[in-house]
């Protein structure tokens, strides 16, 4: 069996990110992987400009008020945003200004409305105030032609936020891959089809293809294939052509009807591993084709196919995708509730919750039994704690690695 982290490497290494690209609008671009760096011909913030209600002063003409002064400024201007001032002021001079309106000239600091009281065309000011105060000064968070996001990064609702303001409108993206899936089983139906004696729901359809959209991935749904040679070997075939990477479940043990392996290497696939040190998910098979494309033959059992999906397909799409930050899922230590037994052979995955209580990560086991074919209680999961190979029991209290998801 391969242990865990070697099988990652095989994997991580196999994958090369996609060099196809296209343009799109800014916004069709949230959750695409950018592909190009983004620069702005603006500086940030555009111009000096308010950070507050109150009123732009000239910080001298308030530098030297001690305990119990008074200092009149004199009203000359009002400046809500996106009002361009048209005076400067003089000594002893403001100008009422808004949270985002533009500096006046002659002004360098602003003192807030709270901190002041108004009569008539005059403003009192009982405070001293330092040059600079409540001012965003023109290109103080960043210059004009500076890198403003990377190539490589996921549009999310921050980077978008960043396009906006760039006015890059028309985004370069990398394709979003293409993953064709697979069921293989002749148990097998669909949600729709009345549940007859002997035959199981083909759930892992829906469960890679909400996985392989989350990841920002296109599914190719190929539907369930019996377990006949030539049926599986055409279903395989096809949807190499079709896809960048091909995920199917199932057929993938000792079993007499276990086909994948052998359709596989008939098609010229080179197999890169059959079984992993992973539990659930053992018998994992991966296979890579001349053309470099990879095939993922994951065991059937629906916690397997989640588990592998989280700990080796996450970063796999990733990668695929262009993104350059590809590392997933992110594992942090926690404290286990209850007491977990592990294996002497193979890596551990216990799915469950994992609460922040009295500052610290607690992780909770899922209720009901722990089995790979019991779905049902992987809902609403967020944490796997890992028992490395070897670890055989962990007790309640002690420190526990959690892979989040
Ligand atoms: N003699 C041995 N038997 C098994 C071993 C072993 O080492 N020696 N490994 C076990 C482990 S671990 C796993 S995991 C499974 C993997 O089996 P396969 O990948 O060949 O999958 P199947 O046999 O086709 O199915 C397993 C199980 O999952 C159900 N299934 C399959 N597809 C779906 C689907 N699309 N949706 C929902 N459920 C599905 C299927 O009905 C089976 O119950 O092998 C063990 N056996
Ligand atoms: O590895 Mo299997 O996935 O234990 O059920
Ligand atoms: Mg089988």
């Amino acid at each position: 069996m391969l242990p865990i982290q070697e099988a990652f490497k095989i994997i991580i290494d196999q994958v090369q990110p996609l060099q196809e690209f296209e343009t799109v609008n800014l916004s069709q671009a949230y959750h695409r992987i950018l592909a190009e760096d983004i620069y702005s011909p603006h500086d940030f913030p555009y111009w000096d400009n308010s950070a507050m209600d109150g009123y732009a002063v000239r910080s001298q003409d308030l530098a030297n008020i001690k305990d119990g002064d008074q200092v009149f400024l004199k009203i000359i201007e009002e400046i809500p945003a996106g009002y361009v001032p048209r005076k400067k002021l003089s000594a002893n001079q403001c100008a009422r200004i808004f949270t985002g309106g533009m500096m006046p000239e002659g002004a360098d600091s602003v003192v807030m409305q709270e901190k002041t009281e108004r009569e008539g065309d005059r403003v009192k000011i009982v405070e001293p105030c330092a040059g600079g105060n409540f001012v965003r000064k023109k290109g103080s968070f960043y210059g004009a032609h500076s890198c403003l996001l990377p190539a490589g990064v996921r549009i999310n609702p921050p980077e978008m936020a960043i396009l906006a303001t760039a006015q890059s409108v028309d985004v370069k993206v990398v394709r979003s891959p293409l993953v064709a899936i697979i069921s293989t089983g002749d148990e097998l139906i669909t949600p729709y089809e009345d549940l007859s004696k002997g035959k199981i729901i083909d759930s892992n359809q829906y469960l890679l293809h909400s996985f392989v959209f989350q990841n920002g991935a296109k599914s190719i749904p190929m539907g369930i294939v019996p377990d006949q040679k030539d049926k599986l070997e055409g279903a395989i075939a096809s949807a190499l052509e079709k896809s960048d990477f091909v995920l199917s479940t199932g057929g993938v043990s000792v079993g007499e009807y276990d086909y994948v392996k052998e359709i596989l290497v008939k098609l010229g696939g080179k197999i890169l591993m059959e079984k992993v040190a992973i539990k659930p998910g053992k018998p994992l098979t991966v296979a890579v084709f001349p053309d470099q494309k990879l095939y993922f033959g994951i065991p059937g059992n629906p916690v397997s196919t989640m588990v592998i999906c989280w700990r080796f397909l996450q970063s796999a799409i990733s990668k695929l995708s262009g993104e350059t930050n590809y590392y997933r899922p992110q594992i942090i230590e926690g404290i286990c509730q209850e007491n977990l037994r592990g294996e002497e052979k193979r890596e551990c995955y216990i799915w469950g919750r994992a609460n922040i209580v009295d500052g610290q990560h607690q992780f909770n086991v899922s209720r009901g039994l722990h089995l790979s074919g019991n779905l049902i209680n992987l809902q609403q999961t967020n944490a796997l704690a890992i028992l490395p190979v070897g670890v055989t029991e962990v007790n309640q209290g002690e420190k526990i690695m959690m892979m989040m998801v």
